[in-house]
């Protein structure tokens, strides 16, 4: 039998784009900018979630919402791009986010530390 634990919480929009994701990995970075940003690599990524946030940040504070919408629409398409890029699957993160349900957020999480890198 599956651990629950193991099983991620809920099928979600962003596995999806995940999958599409990740069927984007070989194609033609002509046609497809995921491959484009693939080949570019990990950091390359990295950067790119870093200015969508940025981007994300500056049209809550101009109380732009549509603009914040689409945003963070982009923010999440380069996350989830970085977590491919990064080896980290969708469910990974799901469970984290799980196993943090009702657990106050002043509570010690027992977050991960660059010790216990695999
Ligand atoms: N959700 C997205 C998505 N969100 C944003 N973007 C692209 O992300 C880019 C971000 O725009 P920027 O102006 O910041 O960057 P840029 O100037 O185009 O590129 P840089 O040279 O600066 O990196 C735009 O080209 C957007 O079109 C996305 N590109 C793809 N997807 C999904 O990925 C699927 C596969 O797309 P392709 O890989 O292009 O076939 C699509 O069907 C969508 O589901």
């Amino acid at each position: 039998m599956t651990e629950p634990s193991m099983t991620p919480p809920t099928a979600h929009i962003l596995d999806q784009l995940f999958s599409r994701i990740e069927s984007k990995r070989k194609a033609d970075p002509e046609t497809s900018y995921t491959a484009k940003m693939f080949a570019r690599g990990t950091h390359k990524i990295a950067q790119k979630v870093g200015e969508e946030a940025v981007e994300v940040v500056i049209e809550a504070i101009r109380g732009k919402r549509k603009r914040l919408v689409s945003e963070s629409a982009d923010l999440l398409y380069h996350l989830t791009l970085l977590w491919a890029a990064s080896d980290v699957e969708p469910g990974d993160v799901w469970r984290e986010l799980a196993r943090r349900e009702g657990v106050s957020g002043y509570a010690h999480l027992g977050r991960e530390t660059d010790d216990d890198e695999d």
